[in-house]
């Protein structure tokens, strides 16, 4: 009887090893689980777009970035994760939130950090994650005035003879400080128009004239950058930003 082609092409059906098996039986396994994690993040999309036309409208005064949120949503799932899971949720996490916020308009950052710029670009990428669309670019104030049109948010560098920091006190009193990158002491902060109530919580930022004094109170204090008398610190005092004198911003 003559061979069909199927029969040439196709190798004989062989067994496989219990090695064998248990991969193939784990891989279904990943791949159930992918399901539902696909389906969950597809339903986590539409109801943050939904979320997205509750807030103010496209037009509202400020970004639809809600730093308080973002903060409750991770330190939900942090005290919720595994402790060795910790560093792997966060990451994630950054990513859903990111692309849900993408779902309200594409975040738009600029990040001006004349000294290790890569490292402030990748704090940048961290925490907005691969939704935004992330740019460097060469003047801090041209970075403000992009933010205080509501186009989007700054990162820039504290570190550098800049004092662009000065400017939240007075033209650039509508934007806030609402997240530090660099460790305990930040080196660069994000800046933008955000609704001051939606501000982390926890560390102040202040910039205060007359150096660094403290605020009486026995609250902790980090002074970050003094220029001509004038200081901007991070301080434990429960001032409410955007209403406390010097009170800029906030960054948890
Ligand atoms: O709660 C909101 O205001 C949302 O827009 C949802 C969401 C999220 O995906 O969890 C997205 C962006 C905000 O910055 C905060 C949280």
């Amino acid at each position: 009887m003559p061979h069909s082609n199927v029969q040439k092409v196709w190798p004989e059906v062989v067994e496989l090893t219990p090695e064998q098996q248990a991969l193939a039986a784990l891989r279904a396994e990943i791949d159930a689980i992918d399901d539902q994690i696909l389906a969950l993040f597809e339903q986590r999309l539409a109801v943050a777009a939904t979320v997205g036309r509750a807030k103010d409208a496209p037009t509202g005064p400020h970004t639809k970035l809600r730093p308080d949120r973002e903060q409750t949503v991770l330190s939900r799932m942090l005290s919720k994760c595994r402790p060795e899971n910790a560093e792997a949720v966060e990451h994630l996490w950054r990513e859903i939130v990111g692309w849900g916020l993408a779902r309200q308009g594409r975040l738009q950052v600029q990040v001006w950090a004349p000294i290790e710029p890569t490292r402030a670009y990748d704090g940048a990428r961290l925490r907005f994650g691969a939704a935004a669309d992330i740019k460097m670019v060469r003047d801090p104030q041209k970075a403000l005035a992009f933010a205080a049109e509501g186009h989007g948010v700054a990162v820039l560098a504290i570190n550098t003879e800049d004092a662009w920091w000065m400017g939240l006190r007075r033209e650039w009193s509508m934007l806030s400080v609402f997240d530090g990158y660099g460790g305990e002491t930040p080196t660069s902060l994000a800046v933008g128009k955000i609704d001051p109530p939606a501000l982390p919580k926890g560390r102040r930022v202040v910039v205060t004239a007359g150096g660094d004094a403290g605020d009486g109170g026995g609250a902790r204090r980090w002074g970050l950058n003094t220029h001509h008398g004038w200081t901007i610190a991070l301080t434990e005092a429960e001032l409410t930003p955007g209403e406390a004198e010097g009170c800029v911003g906030a960054i948890g």
